[in-house]
This record gives structure tokens, sequence and C-alpha cells, in this order.
């Protein structure tokens, strides 16, 4: 079976600073992967580069078997994303900004609006729909992005944070549509710090330390031993065992006089 996503020895640096050292991985279709890493590691940089926002050092990505050609953006049509920072036209309403991303992707403008307004109508944005996106919460934002991402059916989803801001209810539905979307053959590559969702959700789990990978696999194979969890496990990998004495130290200078009192 082809590949969904492979990277083979990818780096990329910034201003001389490496970032990613050497990413190798590939990913069947139908896998739902949870990429997870620090802060800084590198998850979003690693997305922005398979999408062909940034180009990487050296190394190679192929996309359903096939190098990315930046000079045809064709290969974008089998792709969604859903970006870190909520980038949506304000000023636009639902209706607008998803028939309109529907469009960018070839649909009609009548058939992008009736299923953007269908699929909003489940995850509980019908009533807002045609309200402007600037009196949007946070999550109904992120709902707007998830369905920007879905509206044209790719085949790979490249989700940054997807539940960003979702309220209780929304991270089940999104949780499950994440699982149906991955039952139907799609292949979910996500970012997320909340561990016990990626623990809960991921065939495979991709974890990046300090430009490498330092564990792949599904949960029970890259745990050391059955009663540990993701987060143990993280805090063990990247080296964090000092969150008692962190937040104790930045607490005591919260709480100190002021030195010049
Ligand atoms: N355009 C850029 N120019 C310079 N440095 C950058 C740029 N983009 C990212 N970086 C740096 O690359 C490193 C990795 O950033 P990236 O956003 O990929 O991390 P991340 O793993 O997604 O982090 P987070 O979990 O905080 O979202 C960081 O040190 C960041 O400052």
């Amino acid at each position: 079976m082809t590949a969904a996503i492979t990277l083979d020895h990818v780096q990329k640096g910034f201003n001389g600073r490496p970032v990613l050292k050497d990413v190798s991985f590939s990913i069947e279709p139908g896998t739902i992967v949870g990429y997870i890493g620090q802060n800084g590691a590198g998850k979003s940089t690693t997305v922005k580069i398979i999408l062909g926002l940034l180009t990487q050092d050296a190394g190679e990505i192929l996309l359903q078997g096939r190098a990315i050609d930046r000079e045809d953006p064709t290969y974008k049509q089998h792709i969604g994303y859903v970006p870190e920072a909520a980038d949506i036209f304000d000023a636009l309403t639902a209706r607008e900004y998803l028939t309109l991303i529907g469009q960018l992707y070839g649909m009609s403008e009548q058939a992008a609006g009736v299923k953007a307004q269908a699929l909003a109508e489940i995850v509980g944005l019908g009533p807002a729909f045609d309200r402007r996106v600037a009196a949007y919460s946070k999550g109904m934002r992120q709902l707007v992005l998830i369905i920007a991402s879905l509206l044209h059916d790719p085949d790979i989803l490249f989700w940054d944070e997807p539940l960003n801001g979702l309220d209780a209810n929304s991270v089940l539905v999104v949780e499950e549509i994440l699982q149906e979307l991955r039952n139907r053959g799609k292949t979910i590559f996500y970012s997320s710090h909340i561990m016990d969702v990626v623990q809960k959700l991921s065939d495979r789990i991709i974890l990046l330390n300090e430009g490498r990978v330092i564990a792949d696999g599904n949960f029970q194979t890259i745990a050391a031993n059955a009663d540990t969890s993701l987060q143990q496990l993280f805090n063990d990998l990247t080296g964090f065992a000092e969150h008692g004495e962190k937040a104790k130290q930045f607490v005591d200078i919260v709480t100190e006089a002021n030195r010049d009192d």
C-alpha cells in the first residue's frame, strides 16, 4: 500500500539554528497519528514543510507516494489543514467564509454553501451560521476551521491542536469524527498537548525531541511498562522531572515581597 505521508531524513533550521535535525517516518493510509513534543520542538514546522508553506533544508517528502511539486499545487486538493493560529476573516459570516474556502477548492458556491451549512448544523453552529465570525467564541472559530479543512473531502488531514477551545461536548464529537474519518480510510496527522486525548485517540504516536523522533508506535509499543501514562512517558522521554520544583520557584517569586518595597 502506498504510504499517505513519508518524510525521509528531513532537516530544517532557522537562522543557522537546527530545529528538525533528522526526521523520518512513513504513515499508512487510515491511521490517526498524534505528533507530540515540547513547545518549540518543531511540530508546526514539520506540518508547514509537508504543506509546502516552508521549504526543508534537506530530505524528501512524499504525499501519497509523490514528491510535492510546489509549482503544481493540485496536491493540496487531497489535503485538509487546521492551522494552530485561527486565521479567519472576521468580517465574513461563517457561510461566506466557508463558501469561499469551498470555492478555492474548486466547489461551486451552491455546493459549498449547502455542505458547509449541513456540517455547521450538526456541530451546533447552525444558529450562528449567518453571523460574522468576529462575534464567534474561540471554540466556535475552531469548529469553523475544522469544517473548512474537511469541505473538499481530503484524504489526508493535518490538524494542529484540533481540540483548542472546544467545550467537553464538542471534544467528544470531534474525537468521534476523527475516528469515523479514519475508519473511512482517511489519514489524520494531528498535534496536541493533551496527553490523555493523544493516548486515547492515536493509532500511532510520534514523539519529537531535540529535532529527532525519539519514540514512534502505538501507545502499548512505546510505553515502557503497562502502568505508565503517556503524560509520564512524555516527561520521562523528554527528560523532564522537575515540574513540582519549577512551580514552587515560580510561585515563590510571585508571592515574595517586591524587592524595592
Ligand atoms: N519562521 C520562523 N523563523 C524563525 N524561527 C522559527 C520560525 N518558525 C518557527 N521557528 C522556531 O522553530 C522552533 C519550532 O517551532 P514550532 O512552531 O515548529 O514548534 P512546535 O513544536 O509547533 O511548538 P508548540 O508546541 O509551542 O506549538 C521554535 O524555536 C520557533 O521559535
